[in-house]
C-alpha cells in the first residue's frame, strides 16, 4: 500500500521534474502557465489562511453604542463606577464603550478580574497615565505610572525593602505614635466644637508619611519657601488629579489643554518640586555637618536617608537620580494619604450610622491591644469593601490584543475593572449593601488583602498590587482605635439621617464631609496630653 505522504512526495517532484525539465529546455510556454499556477495557489493559500484566522478571532465585547465623536461620555454620571455597575446590568460583566476617542472595557467579575490580574498579568501590567499624573510623576518616573520593566521592578524592591519591611514599619511606629498623639491632644483642646474628621485624618497621616521619609527635616519651612502649606498643595493636587479631564478622552486635543488643567497643575506642581529640592538639600546639608554620622546605622536612617545613600553610591548596580527620588517621594505622599484619610472617614461615617458596631469596637478597645484588635480590622475591612478608595483601580492598559472572557481586548484599550461593583454583588455576600464587619470574622484569612480572593480587591491584585499594604493597614487601625479609645462621637444634629452618598474622584469620597462633635471618655485629663 502507498502513503498518501508518499503519494503526496511522489506528486510534488514529478511537479517539480517537469518545472525543471521545462526550465532546462527553455519551454517558456509551460514556465509561464507553472509560474501564474503558483501565484494562484500562493494567493489562495493566503486567502484561505487569513479568513481562517479572522474566524478564529473572537468578537469585540458588547455595550451601548454612543455618539459620533464624544463616544458614551454623555449618557455617564458623575459617579463612573456607578454608570458603569449599571452597563454591566444590562451587557454583562464584560462591555466595550467610547470614552471620546478611547476605547474602553469594563469588567466586572471576579472570574475577569483574574484573567487580567493572575493569568495574562505581564500583559495588564502596564497603565496609561492622565495628563495631570504624567507631571506629578516627572514624566512617568515613579512606580504607579512607569512603564511595567526593569525601572518600575527596582524602584518598587527598593521602596518595599527600604520602607515597607517588617522591621522598619515597626520602627516607625514611634513617628504614627508621636503624630496621633499630638492629633488627639488637639481634638482635646477643641472638645465641644464640630470636627471634619475628613481634614482631620488627612492632616495626621499626611504628617506621620513626611515624617517617616524625612524626620523633621524642614519641619514648618515649607510655608515660608512658597507661601503655601504642603497640606494645600497636596490637597490641590490631589483635586486636579481627580478631575476629568478632555485631553485624556481625546489625546489628539491634549496640546489645547483646553480645561486648563494641566496648566494648572504644573503651577501646583512647580511649589511641590521647591518643596522637595529644599528638602534634598537640607537633608545633604545636615549630614555634611554631622559627619561622623553614624553612616551605617540604619537605625536613624529615614527612606529620603536611604534614597540619598544609594544616589551617592557611584558604582551602584542600579543608580537612582534626583528627580527619581523626588518622584517616588511625591509618589508615596499622594498615595499613601489620601487613600488612608478617605477610609477613615468612611468607616467613621458607617459607624455613626451603626452605632451598635461603634459600641463592640469600642468596647473590644478596653479589653486588647493594637495586634488582636479583630472586630477593629473587620470595621476596616467591610469598610473597603463597602467604599474602596480606587473603586476602579488604576486603568491598564494591554501590551497586545488577546482575549479575555472569550472577547477580544485590543491592544492599547483602557481597561477598568469595577472593584466597587464586585464587592457589590449579591452573587458573592448577602445583603451586600448593608455595613455588616461580622462578615469577615469568620474565616479572617479568606479576606487577606493582598489580592488573592477575586470577590475582594480593595488593594488591587497581581504584578501592580498596592505596595503600601503593611503600611496602610497599621495607618488605618492606629488612628480610628485611637480616635475611638479617647472620644465618644455625635453627630450635630441629633437623630439626623447620615448622608451616605459617594463622589468619584482619582480616591473614592464621602460627597458631604463627616462633621461630627467629639465628647470625652477617659476618666483621666493627663491621658490626652
Ligand atoms: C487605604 C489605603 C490604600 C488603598 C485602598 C490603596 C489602593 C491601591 C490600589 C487599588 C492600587 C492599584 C492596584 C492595582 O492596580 O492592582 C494601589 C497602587 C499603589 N499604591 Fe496604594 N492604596 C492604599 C495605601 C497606600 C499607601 C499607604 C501607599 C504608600 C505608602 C501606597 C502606595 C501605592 C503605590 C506606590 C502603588 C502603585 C503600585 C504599582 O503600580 O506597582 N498605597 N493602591
Amino acid at each position: 500500500m502507498v502513503s498518501h505522504q508518499e503519494r503526496a512526495t511522489t506528486t510534488i517532484s514529478s511537479y517539480w521534474t517537469w518545472w525543471w525539465e521545462a526550465t532546462r529546455k527553455k519551454d517558456l510556454v509551460n514556465q509561464a502557465v507553472l509560474t501564474i499556477l503558483i501565484a494562484i495557489f500562493a494567493i489562495l493559500w493566503y486567502l484561505w489562511a487569513s479568513l481562517r484566522a479572522r474566524k478564529r478571532t473572537a468578537p469585540l465585547p458588547p455595550g451601548p453604542r454612543g455618539l459620533p465623536i464624544v463616544g458614551y461620555l454623555p449618557f455617564l454620571g458623575s459617579n463612573l463606577h456607578h454608570s458603569f455597575a449599571e452597563l454591566a446590568d444590562i451587557y454583562g460583566p464584560i462591555f466595550k464603550l467610547w470614552l471620546g476617542n478611547r476605547r474602553c472595557i469594563v469588567l466586572s467579575s471576579p472570574s475577569l478580574a483574574k484573567e487580567v490580574a493572575r493569568d495574562q498579568d505581564i500583559i495588564f501590567a502596564n497603565r496609561d497615565p492622565p495628563v495631570a499624573a504624567s507631571i506629578t510623576s516627572y514624566g512617568r518616573l515613579n512606580i504607579v505610572w512607569s512603564p511595567y520593566g526593569s525601572y518600575w521592578r527596582n524602584l518598587r524592591k527598593l521602596f518595599v525593602t527600604e520602607m515597607l519591611s517588617d522591621n522598619i514599619l515597626d520602627r516607625c511606629y514611634a513617628h504614627r505614635r508621636y503624630e496621633v498623639r499630638k492629633t488627639i491632644t488637639n481634638v482635646y483642646n477643641k472638645i465641644g466644637t464640630p470636627m471634619d474628621i475628613g481634614k482631620l485624618s488627612f492632616r495626621t497621616e499626611l504628617n506621620v508619611m513626611t515624617r517617616s521619609m524625612w524626620g523633621d527635616t524642614i519641619e514648618g519651612q515649607e510655608e515660608s519657601l512658597t507661601g503655601v502649606s504642603f497640606r494645600e498643595l497636596a490637597n490641590e493636587m490631589i483635586g486636579l488629579l481627580g478631575k476629568p479631564n478632555i485631553s485624556d478622552f481625546f489625546p489628539v486635543l491634549a496640546r489645547f489643554d483646553i480645561q486648563g488643567v494641566e496648566r494648572e497643575m504644573k503651577k501646583v506642581f512647580h511649589f511641590v518640586d521647591q518643596i522637595m529640592d529644599h528638602i534634598i538639600e537640607q537633608k545633604m546639608k545636615l549630614n555634611t555637618e554631622k559627619e561622623e554620622r553614624a553612616s551605617n546605622n540604619r537605625e536613624e536612617k529615614d527612606f529620603l536617608q536611604v534614597l540619598l545613600d544609594v544616589k551617592e553610591q557611584e558604582a551602584a548596580e542600579k543608580p537612582i537620580t534626583r528627580t527619581q527620588i523626588k518622584a517616588l517621594l511625591v509618589n508615596i505622599l499622594v498615595g499613601g494619604t489620601d487613600t488612608t484619610a478617605t477610609t477613615t472617614e468612611w468607616a467613621m461615617a458607617e459607624m455613626m450610622s451603626n452605632p451598635e458596631i461603634m459600641r463592640k469596637a469600642q468596647e473590644e478597645l478596653a479589653e486588647s491591644h493594637l495586634p488582636k484588635l479583630k472586630y477593629m480590622d473587620s470595621v476596616m475591612k467591610e469598610t473597603l469593601r463597602l467604599h474602596p478608595a480606587v473603586p476602579l483601580l488604576f486603568p491598564e492598559c494591554p501590551s497586545e490584543s488577546c482575549t479575555v472572557g472569550g472577547y477580544t481586548v485590543p491592544k492599547g484599550t483602557k481597561v477598568f475593572v469595577n472593584v466597587w461593583a464586585i464587592h457589590k454583588d449579591p452573587k458573592y455576600r448577602d445583603n451586600p449593601s448593608e455595613f455588616k464587619p461580622e462578615r469577615f470574622l469568620t474565616n479572617p484569612s479568606r479576606w487577606d488583602y493582598g489580592g488573592n480572593n477575586f470577590q475582594y480587591l480593595p488593594f488591587g491584585s497581581g504584578r501592580r498590587v498596592c505596595p503600601g499594604i503593611p503600611l496602610a493597614e497599621r495607618m488605618l487601625i492606629y488612628l480610628l482605635a485611637s480616635l475611638l479609645h479617647s472620644f465618644d462621637w455625635q453627630l450635630i444634629t441629633k437623630g439626623e439621617d447620615l448622608d451616605l452618598s459617594e463622589q468619584f474622584g482619582i480616591v473614592l469620597k464621602k460627597r458631604t464631609p463627616l462633621i461630627v462633635l467629639p465628647t470625652k471618655r477617659l476618666p483621666n485629663s493627663a491621658l490626652y496630653a
